[in-house]
């Protein structure tokens, strides 16, 4: 299977992987070119508005009917859906966890997934999960999909590569890569090990934030999304297809790979970014505005402006605000804030957040820049000063997001995490408007 890619978000693509595999005109003709069955993939309702309706066609080999069969129940291992409450007996607080180690045994795609936090509910299509993946094996002869949603895979050590039934998107640490519900892939690894953090939407689809006053350009540009072109396996070994289903895996054994889609058109279909594309717009004279200017996309929720899910990054950037408290300000947010270090370092935690380690502050729950931080950005001449070699990201919900047991007893778990705001001390005085430092 080839690499090769279409620009553009949420384009009308077409690509066939051999001459005259498409049909023209039509999506069903009687009898399709080279035998291929037609098949359609929906993402959307029949009847969504035109807006966010989502289909594809699917020019394949066998329908996927015959990659499919008697499904049998298996152990879901450490993948957990909402409702998942009360299986964390941890009380609520600011948390935060080193990188957690590459377990033994083989782990792949389905057997490296550990939940960390859900929210929402998996059934009523609203909400999220997120989840590790620490990997050491690359699927073989095994395939995957997810009905329960979309797949934001972020990758922050080793490159992955996902041969979908759309193409082959290859990722590496900086990229981040989106696969639809229900789309069936397989996971190769292209060295030893890798580590990425996945968002799993129950909701609605991923898309670009609306810019408002910023205009038609910057933040992520529709060009730098990249969708695989059609690429097909004709490849008849005994073969296991693994479905997560309403929180629990089901597997079923088929003959054949299920990936035998020759052309495609539509819509709905997975593709990749690069992170280190975006183009951030922020405070050019003062003040710390809110993390949302640095969303890159976002899964709307019914109720306008308040995401599912906002997938919001904190790239390489010029701090350049003057009289200004230039990291995040201390704040307390109805959503939750899932966060991740891809590499570098984090301006609000120049400490203990360290890369492959994720922290999650909870609705409400009150955070903010650590007590050096805070003494740093306090004091000094305001230069305007490059952030380099960085870049953290966030996983923000309009639910709470409820913790596993698994991320409950990890042993990276930071216990003394709330101490990094122990020396914030009392500064107030009522004699004196201009403190000392
Ligand atoms: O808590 C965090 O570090 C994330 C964050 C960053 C920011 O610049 C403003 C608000 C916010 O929640
Ligand atoms: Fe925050």
């Amino acid at each position: 299977m080839s690499d090769g890619y279409m620009s553009g978000f949420g384009n009308s693509f077409e690509t066939e992987a051999l001459p005259h595999a498409l049909p023209v005109g039509r999506n069903s003709p009687q009898r399709a070119n080279y035998g291929l069955y037609a098949e359609q993939l929906s993402g959307s309702a029949f009847t969504a508005p035109r807006v966010n309706n989502e289909r594809s066609w699917l020019y394949r080999i066998r329908p996927s009917v015959k990659h499919s069969g008697r499904y049998k129940k298996i152990d879901k291992g450490a993948i957990r859906s909402a409702p998942n409450a009360g299986e964390s007996e941890l009380p609520i607080g600011q948390l935060r966890w080193g990188p957690v180690p590459i377990p033994d045994g083989e782990r792949d795609f389905i057997s490296g997934l550990f939940t960390i936090t859900t929210a929402g509910d998996v059934e009523a299509q609203s909400g999220m999960a997120a989840h590790l993946l620490l990997a050491n094996s690359s699927m073989r002869d095994s395939y995957f999909f997810n009905a329960d949603g979309e797949l934001l895979i972020v990758a922050q050590e080793g490159s992955l590569r996902f041969h979908t039934e759309f193409g082959v998107i290859a990722i590496e640490p900086g990229e981040v890569c989106i696969i639809p519900r229900g789309v069936i892939f397989r996971c190769e690894l292209a060295g030893a090990t890798a580590r990425a953090y996945v968002c799993e939407n129950y909701g609605g689809v991923f898309t670009l934030p609306n810019r408002g006053p910023i205009g038609a350009n910057c933040l992520a540009n529709a060009r730098d999304f990249l969708t695989p072109v059609a690429s097909y396996e004709d490849k008849e070994v005994p073969s296991s297809l693994t479905v997560k289903w309403c929180g629990e895996l089901y597997r079923t054994e088929i003959g054949q790979s299920p990936l035998d889609v020759v052309a495609w058109h539509g819509n709905y279909a997975p593709y990749k970014y690069d992170l280190r594309r975006y183009s951030p717009v922020g405070a050019i004279s003062f003040d710390h505005p809110d993390p949302s200017i640095f969303t890159v996309m976002t899964a709307p929720s019914e109720s306008e402006g308040t995401a599912n899910i906002d997938f919001v990054i904190f790239p390489e950037r010029w701090a350049v605000a003057e009289n200004t408290f230039r990291p995040p300000w201390y704040h307390r947010n109805i959503m939750s804030e899932f966060m991740g270090l891809i590499y570098g370092v984090y301006d609000a935690k120049p400490e203990g957040f360290t890369p492959g380690g994720f922290s999650l502050h909870n609705m409400m729950l009150p955070h903010g820049p650590d007590a050096s931080a805070f003494e740093h950005a306090s004091t000094g001449e305001q230069k305007p000063v490059k952030l380099t070699n960085t870049l953290a990201f966030m996983f923000e919900s309009r639910f709470p997001q409820k913790l596993t047991k698994f991320a409950s007893e990890l042993a990276t778990l930071q216990s003394n995490y709330i101490d990094c705001w122990d020396g914030l001390k009392k500064r107030f005085d009522p004699t004196k408007i201009t403190p000392d430092w």
